[in-house]
Protein backbone atom coordinates (compact mmCIF):
# COMPACT_ATOMS: atom_id res chain seq x y z
CA UNK A 1 0.00 0.00 0.00
CA UNK A 2 1.59 3.17 -0.87
CA UNK A 3 1.05 5.72 2.15
CA UNK A 4 -1.16 8.74 1.85
CA UNK A 5 0.97 11.87 0.34
CA UNK A 6 1.60 13.40 3.76
CA UNK A 7 3.64 16.20 5.25
CA UNK A 8 7.16 15.16 6.22
CA UNK A 9 7.02 14.47 10.05
CA UNK A 10 9.75 14.24 12.61
CA UNK A 11 11.13 11.39 14.12
CA UNK A 12 11.11 11.59 17.97
CA UNK A 13 12.91 14.38 18.75
CA UNK A 14 16.37 13.73 17.78
CA UNK A 15 16.76 16.90 17.42
CA UNK A 16 13.64 19.40 18.39
CA UNK A 17 12.96 22.16 16.48
CA UNK A 18 12.20 25.34 18.42
CA UNK A 19 9.23 26.95 19.27
CA UNK A 20 8.92 30.47 17.86
CA UNK A 21 9.72 33.29 20.30
CA UNK A 22 5.97 33.88 20.18
CA UNK A 23 5.34 30.37 20.84
CA UNK A 24 7.19 29.94 24.02
CA UNK A 25 5.83 33.01 25.32
CA UNK A 26 2.63 32.06 25.26
CA UNK A 27 2.79 28.75 26.88
CA UNK A 28 0.22 26.46 25.14
CA UNK A 29 -1.93 24.37 27.59
CA UNK A 30 -2.78 20.63 26.99
CA UNK A 31 -5.26 21.29 24.79
CA UNK A 32 -4.14 23.20 22.62
CA UNK A 33 -1.19 21.75 22.22
CA UNK A 34 -2.66 18.51 21.14
CA UNK A 35 -4.16 20.10 18.28
CA UNK A 36 -0.99 21.39 17.24
CA UNK A 37 0.87 19.84 14.48
CA UNK A 38 4.51 22.21 13.54
CA UNK A 39 5.62 20.65 10.53
CA UNK A 40 9.37 21.95 11.16
CA UNK A 41 12.25 19.81 9.82
CA UNK A 42 15.87 20.26 9.44
CA UNK A 43 15.90 23.38 11.15
CA UNK A 44 18.14 24.01 14.30
CA UNK A 45 16.55 23.89 17.42
CA UNK A 46 16.99 26.51 20.33
CA UNK A 47 16.76 26.67 24.08
CA UNK A 48 13.26 24.88 25.81
CA UNK A 49 10.98 26.95 26.52
CA UNK A 50 8.22 26.77 29.84
CA UNK A 51 7.19 23.39 31.10
CA UNK A 52 3.33 22.61 30.80
CA UNK A 53 1.25 23.83 33.60
CA UNK A 54 0.48 19.84 34.78
CA UNK A 55 -0.07 20.56 37.90
CA UNK A 56 -0.93 17.01 38.74
CA UNK A 57 2.30 15.99 37.56
CA UNK A 58 4.14 18.60 39.54
CA UNK A 59 2.28 17.85 42.59
CA UNK A 60 3.93 13.71 42.77
CA UNK A 61 7.03 16.25 43.15
CA UNK A 62 9.92 15.55 40.48
CA UNK A 63 12.68 13.09 41.91
CA UNK A 64 16.28 13.14 40.70
CA UNK A 65 17.30 10.46 42.37
CA UNK A 66 16.82 6.60 41.73
CA UNK A 67 13.30 5.27 42.00
CA UNK A 68 12.04 2.73 44.65
CA UNK A 69 11.85 -1.14 43.88
CA UNK A 70 8.44 -1.50 45.20
CA UNK A 71 6.77 1.67 43.75
CA UNK A 72 8.31 0.82 40.62
CA UNK A 73 6.22 -2.93 40.66
CA UNK A 74 3.22 -1.38 42.26
CA UNK A 75 3.04 1.26 39.72
CA UNK A 76 3.73 -1.56 37.35
CA UNK A 77 0.46 -3.30 38.63
CA UNK A 78 -1.48 -0.59 37.73
CA UNK A 79 -0.42 0.78 34.26
CA UNK A 80 -1.49 -2.99 33.61
CA UNK A 81 -4.57 -2.15 34.77
CA UNK A 82 -4.63 1.23 32.61
CA UNK A 83 -3.39 -0.66 29.41
CA UNK A 84 -6.30 -3.19 30.42
CA UNK A 85 -9.34 -0.46 30.23
CA UNK A 86 -8.03 2.31 27.21
CA UNK A 87 -6.20 -0.23 25.28
CA UNK A 88 -3.44 2.39 24.91
CA UNK A 89 -0.60 0.54 24.58
CA UNK A 90 1.04 1.44 21.60
CA UNK A 91 0.93 5.04 22.24
CA UNK A 92 2.68 4.49 25.77
CA UNK A 93 5.18 2.28 23.89
CA UNK A 94 5.81 5.23 21.36
CA UNK A 95 5.91 7.53 24.62
CA UNK A 96 8.98 5.53 25.24
CA UNK A 97 10.77 5.75 22.09
CA UNK A 98 10.31 9.19 21.57
CA UNK A 99 11.60 9.91 25.07
CA UNK A 100 15.10 8.29 24.54
CA UNK A 101 15.21 8.49 20.69
CA UNK A 102 16.32 11.99 21.31
CA UNK A 103 19.95 10.52 22.54
CA UNK A 104 23.15 11.76 20.77
CA UNK A 105 26.09 9.82 21.62
CA UNK A 106 28.39 12.53 20.31
CA UNK A 107 27.01 14.45 23.34
CA UNK A 108 28.73 13.32 26.71
CA UNK A 109 26.95 15.78 29.04
CA UNK A 110 23.84 14.49 31.01
CA UNK A 111 21.11 15.58 30.14
CA UNK A 112 21.89 17.52 27.38
CA UNK A 113 22.61 14.51 25.55
CA UNK A 114 18.83 13.59 25.37
CA UNK A 115 17.36 10.23 26.15
CA UNK A 116 15.52 8.36 28.34
CA UNK A 117 15.68 11.22 30.80
CA UNK A 118 11.41 12.16 31.00
CA UNK A 119 12.47 15.55 29.43
CA UNK A 120 9.04 14.10 26.85
CA UNK A 121 6.81 15.53 30.05
CA UNK A 122 8.69 19.16 29.05
CA UNK A 123 6.09 21.12 26.59
CA UNK A 124 8.98 22.33 24.37
CA UNK A 125 9.52 18.35 23.50
CA UNK A 126 5.47 17.55 23.82
CA UNK A 127 5.02 20.68 21.49
CA UNK A 128 7.16 19.27 18.55
CA UNK A 129 5.54 18.07 15.23
CA UNK A 130 7.22 14.40 15.93
CA UNK A 131 5.61 13.82 19.15
CA UNK A 132 2.11 15.11 18.33
CA UNK A 133 -0.42 13.46 20.48
CA UNK A 134 1.83 12.27 22.76
CA UNK A 135 0.85 14.16 25.48
CA UNK A 136 -2.28 12.06 25.52
CA UNK A 137 0.24 9.59 26.63
CA UNK A 138 1.76 11.73 29.00
CA UNK A 139 -1.86 12.28 30.55
CA UNK A 140 -2.83 9.06 31.04
CA UNK A 141 0.48 8.24 33.26
CA UNK A 142 -0.20 11.27 35.07
CA UNK A 143 -2.60 9.18 37.93
CA UNK A 144 0.12 7.00 38.03
CA UNK A 145 3.38 9.39 38.90
CA UNK A 146 0.88 10.99 41.18
CA UNK A 147 -0.02 8.20 43.22
CA UNK A 148 3.94 7.18 43.32
CA UNK A 149 6.05 9.86 44.13
CA UNK A 150 9.05 7.82 44.66
CA UNK A 151 9.51 6.85 40.97
CA UNK A 152 11.20 9.29 38.63
CA UNK A 153 9.07 10.07 34.77
CA UNK A 154 12.11 8.64 33.04
CA UNK A 155 11.24 5.38 34.72
CA UNK A 156 7.49 5.31 34.62
CA UNK A 157 7.87 5.84 30.55
CA UNK A 158 10.25 3.09 30.10
CA UNK A 159 8.24 0.85 32.45
CA UNK A 160 4.94 1.66 30.93
CA UNK A 161 6.30 0.85 27.63
CA UNK A 162 8.16 -2.62 28.41
CA UNK A 163 4.58 -3.51 30.40
CA UNK A 164 2.84 -2.62 26.98
CA UNK A 165 4.61 -4.87 24.87
CA UNK A 166 4.89 -7.60 27.48
CA UNK A 167 0.80 -7.48 27.81
CA UNK A 168 0.58 -7.26 24.02
CA UNK A 169 2.64 -11.23 23.88
CA UNK A 170 5.30 -9.80 23.05
CA UNK A 171 8.82 -10.93 24.56
CA UNK A 172 9.61 -10.04 28.25
CA UNK A 173 12.52 -7.09 27.96
CA UNK A 174 15.24 -7.34 30.64
CA UNK A 175 14.83 -3.89 32.02
CA UNK A 176 17.17 -1.73 34.01
CA UNK A 177 15.30 1.27 36.18
CA UNK A 178 16.43 3.83 38.26
CA UNK A 179 16.93 6.71 35.39
CA UNK A 180 17.19 9.96 36.58
CA UNK A 181 14.84 12.97 35.71
CA UNK A 182 15.67 15.93 33.86
CA UNK A 183 14.71 18.75 36.38
CA UNK A 184 13.99 21.32 33.75
CA UNK A 185 13.04 22.57 30.25
CA UNK A 186 15.79 24.46 29.84
CA UNK A 187 18.45 21.46 31.15
CA UNK A 188 17.65 19.69 27.51
CA UNK A 189 18.22 22.58 25.23
CA UNK A 190 20.23 20.59 22.21
CA UNK A 191 20.67 21.22 18.56
CA UNK A 192 20.59 19.58 15.36
CA UNK A 193 18.49 18.03 12.24
CA UNK A 194 15.31 16.51 12.15
CA UNK A 195 14.53 13.34 10.72
CA UNK A 196 11.42 12.37 9.63
CA UNK A 197 8.97 9.46 7.95
CA UNK A 198 9.29 10.07 4.20
CA UNK A 199 13.15 11.22 3.74
CA UNK A 200 13.91 11.44 -0.25
CA UNK A 201 16.46 8.51 1.05
CA UNK A 202 14.91 6.81 3.76
CA UNK A 203 17.92 3.85 4.47
CA UNK A 204 20.33 6.56 4.83
CA UNK A 205 18.39 8.97 6.80
CA UNK A 206 17.48 6.09 9.16
CA UNK A 207 21.15 5.24 9.31
CA UNK A 208 21.73 8.50 10.24
CA UNK A 209 19.47 9.05 12.82
CA UNK A 210 20.04 5.50 14.48
CA UNK A 211 23.84 5.14 14.31
CA UNK A 212 23.81 8.92 16.09
CA UNK A 213 22.09 7.05 18.86
CA UNK A 214 24.19 4.48 18.65
CA UNK A 215 22.41 1.81 17.29
CA UNK A 216 22.97 -0.60 14.17
CA UNK A 217 21.12 -1.90 11.13
CA UNK A 218 20.10 -5.41 12.90
CA UNK A 219 18.90 -2.85 16.11
CA UNK A 220 16.67 -0.26 13.42
CA UNK A 221 15.20 -3.51 11.77
CA UNK A 222 14.44 -4.86 15.20
CA UNK A 223 12.80 -2.06 16.77
CA UNK A 224 10.53 -0.69 13.50
CA UNK A 225 9.05 -4.27 13.98
CA UNK A 226 7.29 -2.48 16.98
CA UNK A 227 5.16 -0.93 14.44
CA UNK A 228 3.66 -4.03 14.63
CA UNK A 229 1.29 -2.81 16.77
CA UNK A 230 -0.47 0.92 16.69
CA UNK A 231 -1.58 3.21 14.25
CA UNK A 232 -0.78 6.76 12.66
CA UNK A 233 -3.35 9.60 12.67
CA UNK A 234 -3.21 11.85 9.63
CA UNK A 235 -4.32 14.66 12.12
CA UNK A 236 -1.15 13.80 14.11
CA UNK A 237 1.70 12.81 12.21
CA UNK A 238 0.37 13.40 8.60
CA UNK A 239 0.52 9.74 7.66
CA UNK A 240 -1.95 7.29 7.35
CA UNK A 241 -5.77 7.08 6.53
CA UNK A 242 -8.15 8.58 8.42
CA UNK A 243 -9.70 4.84 9.46
CA UNK A 244 -9.21 1.59 7.68
CA UNK A 245 -11.75 -1.80 8.13
CA UNK A 246 -9.11 -2.74 10.55
CA UNK A 247 -9.56 0.80 12.80
CA UNK A 248 -13.28 0.72 13.62
CA UNK A 249 -15.16 -1.13 16.28
CA UNK A 250 -15.13 -2.00 20.00
CA UNK A 251 -12.32 -2.43 22.76
CA UNK A 252 -9.48 -0.83 20.46
CA UNK A 253 -9.17 2.22 22.22
CA UNK A 254 -10.48 5.35 20.02
CA UNK A 255 -11.08 4.62 16.66
CA UNK A 256 -9.30 5.89 13.47
CA UNK A 257 -6.09 5.65 12.13
CA UNK A 258 -4.38 3.71 10.09
CA UNK A 259 -2.31 0.43 11.13
CA UNK A 260 1.05 -1.58 9.86
CA UNK A 261 -0.73 -4.85 10.93
CA UNK A 262 -4.46 -6.48 10.83
CA UNK A 263 -4.19 -7.40 14.51
CA UNK A 264 -2.30 -4.15 15.81
CA UNK A 265 -3.05 -4.89 19.30
CA UNK A 266 -0.58 -7.68 19.03
CA UNK A 267 2.88 -7.51 19.47
CA UNK A 268 4.16 -10.33 16.91
CA UNK A 269 6.49 -10.38 13.59
CA UNK A 270 3.53 -9.87 11.50
CA UNK A 271 4.69 -6.35 10.54
CA UNK A 272 7.81 -7.75 9.10
CA UNK A 273 5.42 -10.08 6.65
CA UNK A 274 3.54 -7.33 5.90
CA UNK A 275 5.92 -4.81 4.71
CA UNK A 276 7.35 -7.50 2.64
CA UNK A 277 3.78 -8.30 0.93
CA UNK A 278 2.52 -4.85 0.56
CA UNK A 279 -0.51 -6.25 -0.60
CA UNK A 280 -3.46 -5.02 1.61
CA UNK A 281 -4.18 -1.33 0.99
CA UNK A 282 -5.46 -0.80 4.19
CA UNK A 283 -2.18 -1.48 6.17
CA UNK A 284 0.07 1.31 6.46
CA UNK A 285 3.56 1.46 4.96
CA UNK A 286 5.79 4.48 5.61
CA UNK A 287 8.83 4.88 3.38
CA UNK A 288 10.75 4.53 6.26
CA UNK A 289 8.98 0.80 6.59
CA UNK A 290 9.10 -0.14 2.92
CA UNK A 291 13.11 0.19 2.69
CA UNK A 292 13.43 -2.34 5.79
CA UNK A 293 12.60 -4.73 3.26
CA UNK A 294 14.53 -3.31 0.20
CA UNK A 295 17.81 -2.36 1.08
CA UNK A 296 20.20 -5.45 1.26
CA UNK A 297 21.59 -5.43 4.63
CA UNK A 298 18.14 -4.21 6.02
CA UNK A 299 16.37 -7.21 4.25
CA UNK A 300 18.42 -9.84 5.74
CA UNK A 301 16.95 -8.88 8.79
CA UNK A 302 13.80 -8.19 7.53
CA UNK A 303 13.69 -11.76 6.06
CA UNK A 304 14.71 -13.83 9.24
CA UNK A 305 12.31 -11.47 11.21
CA UNK A 306 9.35 -12.23 8.71
CA UNK A 307 10.29 -15.96 8.86
CA UNK A 308 11.19 -16.63 12.67
CA UNK A 309 9.13 -14.79 15.49
CA UNK A 310 11.61 -16.32 18.01
CA UNK A 311 14.45 -14.59 16.54
CA UNK A 312 12.75 -11.18 16.44
CA UNK A 313 11.94 -11.23 19.92
CA UNK A 314 14.87 -12.18 20.53
CA UNK A 315 16.74 -8.96 19.21
CA UNK A 316 14.01 -7.16 20.08
CA UNK A 317 14.37 -7.58 23.66
CA UNK A 318 18.04 -6.51 23.53
CA UNK A 319 17.39 -3.62 21.23
CA UNK A 320 14.43 -2.34 23.02
CA UNK A 321 16.05 -2.64 26.58
CA UNK A 322 18.98 -1.21 24.96
CA UNK A 323 16.73 1.98 23.54
CA UNK A 324 15.41 2.39 26.78
CA UNK A 325 18.59 3.60 28.79
CA UNK A 326 20.03 5.78 26.00
CA UNK A 327 21.30 9.19 27.06
CA UNK A 328 19.97 7.45 30.54
CA UNK A 329 21.75 8.68 33.92
CA UNK A 330 21.11 5.60 36.99
CA UNK A 331 21.41 5.97 40.71
CA UNK A 332 22.72 3.95 42.03
CA UNK A 333 24.78 3.48 38.93
CA UNK A 334 24.76 0.05 38.40
CA UNK A 335 21.01 0.51 37.94
CA UNK A 336 17.77 -0.77 39.73
CA UNK A 337 16.29 -4.36 38.54
CA UNK A 338 12.89 -5.21 39.80
CA UNK A 339 12.37 -8.89 38.29
CA UNK A 340 15.48 -10.09 37.29
CA UNK A 341 19.14 -10.20 39.85
CA UNK A 342 21.31 -7.71 39.21
CA UNK A 343 24.18 -9.04 36.46
CA UNK A 344 27.42 -9.45 39.03
CA UNK A 345 29.58 -6.35 39.13
CA UNK A 346 32.83 -6.97 36.63
CA UNK A 347 35.73 -6.54 39.25
CA UNK A 348 39.14 -6.34 37.49
CA UNK A 349 41.10 -9.73 37.74
CA UNK A 350 43.75 -9.43 40.45
CA UNK A 351 45.85 -12.19 41.20
CA UNK A 352 46.54 -13.50 44.70
CA UNK A 353 49.56 -13.58 46.21
CA UNK A 354 50.45 -16.98 47.69
CA UNK A 355 53.47 -17.29 49.36
CA UNK A 356 53.90 -20.82 48.45
CA UNK A 357 54.35 -19.94 44.66
CA UNK A 358 57.64 -18.74 45.36
CA UNK A 359 58.69 -21.15 47.87
CA UNK A 360 60.49 -24.07 45.46
CA UNK A 361 61.99 -23.98 41.94
CA UNK A 362 59.30 -26.31 41.09
CA UNK A 363 56.00 -23.88 42.17
CA UNK A 364 57.76 -21.71 39.41
CA UNK A 365 56.40 -23.24 37.09
CA UNK A 366 52.85 -22.54 38.05
CA UNK A 367 53.55 -18.74 38.01
CA UNK A 368 51.54 -16.65 35.80
CA UNK A 369 53.87 -14.51 33.14
CA UNK A 370 52.49 -11.27 34.88
CA UNK A 371 53.46 -12.53 38.15
CA UNK A 372 56.97 -13.54 36.89
CA UNK A 373 57.40 -10.16 35.39
CA UNK A 374 56.53 -8.61 39.10
CA UNK A 375 59.07 -10.39 41.02
CA UNK A 376 61.73 -10.03 38.29
CA UNK A 377 60.46 -6.34 38.51
CA UNK A 378 60.82 -6.71 42.86
CA UNK A 379 64.48 -8.22 42.60
CA UNK A 380 65.72 -5.87 40.07
CA UNK A 381 64.26 -3.13 42.47
CA UNK A 382 66.34 -3.94 45.03
CA UNK A 383 69.23 -4.97 43.00
CA UNK A 384 69.05 -8.42 42.72
CA UNK A 385 68.04 -11.00 39.63
CA UNK A 386 65.36 -13.14 39.64
CA UNK A 387 68.11 -15.63 38.14
CA UNK A 388 70.67 -15.02 40.61
CA UNK A 389 70.29 -15.09 44.44
CA UNK A 390 70.73 -11.70 46.60
CA UNK A 391 74.54 -11.66 47.64
CA UNK A 392 73.52 -11.44 51.36
CA UNK A 393 70.08 -10.89 52.82
CA UNK A 394 69.05 -7.37 51.68
CA UNK A 395 66.31 -7.38 53.93
CA UNK A 396 67.73 -8.64 56.92
CA UNK A 397 70.33 -5.53 56.52
CA UNK A 398 67.57 -3.05 55.69
CA UNK A 399 65.81 -3.88 59.25
CA UNK A 400 69.34 -4.33 61.66
CA UNK A 401 69.50 -0.24 59.83
CA UNK A 402 66.36 0.97 60.70
CA UNK A 403 67.02 -0.79 64.48
CA UNK A 404 70.00 0.87 64.63
CA UNK A 405 68.59 4.25 63.91
CA UNK A 406 65.78 3.48 66.23
CA UNK A 407 67.89 3.01 68.92
CA UNK A 408 70.14 5.87 67.90
CA UNK A 409 66.98 8.30 68.08
CA UNK A 410 65.62 6.94 71.30
CA UNK A 411 69.84 7.92 73.24
CA UNK A 412 69.59 11.41 71.47
CA UNK A 413 65.75 11.96 72.52
CA UNK A 414 66.79 10.72 76.19
CA UNK A 415 69.82 12.97 76.89
C1 LIG B 1 12.28 3.86 12.10
C2 LIG B 1 11.86 5.08 12.20
C3 LIG B 1 10.45 5.41 12.64
C4 LIG B 1 9.59 6.24 12.01
C5 LIG B 1 9.87 7.05 10.77
C6 LIG B 1 8.36 6.23 12.77
C7 LIG B 1 7.23 6.96 12.46
C8 LIG B 1 5.99 6.81 13.06
C9 LIG B 1 4.81 7.52 12.69
C10 LIG B 1 4.69 8.54 11.57
C11 LIG B 1 3.80 7.10 13.52
C12 LIG B 1 2.37 7.58 13.52
C13 LIG B 1 2.13 8.52 14.69
C14 LIG B 1 0.71 9.04 14.76
O1 LIG B 1 0.19 9.47 13.73
O2 LIG B 1 0.14 9.04 15.87
C15 LIG B 1 4.37 6.11 14.39
C16 LIG B 1 3.65 5.44 15.33
C17 LIG B 1 4.19 4.50 16.18
N1 LIG B 1 5.54 4.21 16.33
FE1 LIG B 1 7.00 4.75 15.04
N2 LIG B 1 8.50 5.38 13.83
C18 LIG B 1 9.76 4.87 13.80
C19 LIG B 1 10.33 4.02 14.73
C20 LIG B 1 9.67 3.50 15.82
C21 LIG B 1 10.29 2.76 16.88
C22 LIG B 1 11.79 2.47 16.98
C23 LIG B 1 9.30 2.43 17.76
C24 LIG B 1 9.39 1.65 19.05
C25 LIG B 1 10.43 0.99 19.48
C26 LIG B 1 8.06 2.94 17.24
C27 LIG B 1 6.84 2.77 17.81
C28 LIG B 1 5.65 3.29 17.31
C29 LIG B 1 4.34 2.92 17.81
C30 LIG B 1 4.03 1.88 18.86
C31 LIG B 1 3.42 3.71 17.10
C32 LIG B 1 1.90 3.70 17.23
C33 LIG B 1 1.41 4.80 18.14
C34 LIG B 1 -0.09 4.83 18.32
O3 LIG B 1 -0.80 3.92 17.86
O4 LIG B 1 -0.56 5.76 18.94
N3 LIG B 1 8.33 3.62 16.08
N4 LIG B 1 5.71 5.95 14.11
Amino acid sequence: AAPAPAPAVGLPGLRFAANSERERKRKPNILKLESQFVPAFNVSIRRRGQGLSTRGLRSAGVRSAASDPEQLRAAREDVKKLLAEKKCHPILIRLGWHDAGSYDKNIAEFPRRGGANGSLRFSPELGHGANAGLINAVKLLEPVKAKYAGITYADLFQLASATAIEELGGPKIPMRYGRVDTKSPEECAIEGNLPDAGPPNPADHLRKVFYRMGLNDREIVALSGAHTVGRSRPERSGWGKKETKYTTGANIGAPGGQSWTAEWLKFDNSYFRDIKAQSDEDLLVLPTDKVLAEDPEFKKFTDKYAEDQNAFFADYALAHAKLSELGSKFDPEEGIFIDQEAPPKKEPVVEKFVAAKYSSGDRQSELSDSMKAKMRAEYLAVGGSPDRPLGSNYFLNIIIVIAVLAVLASFATQS
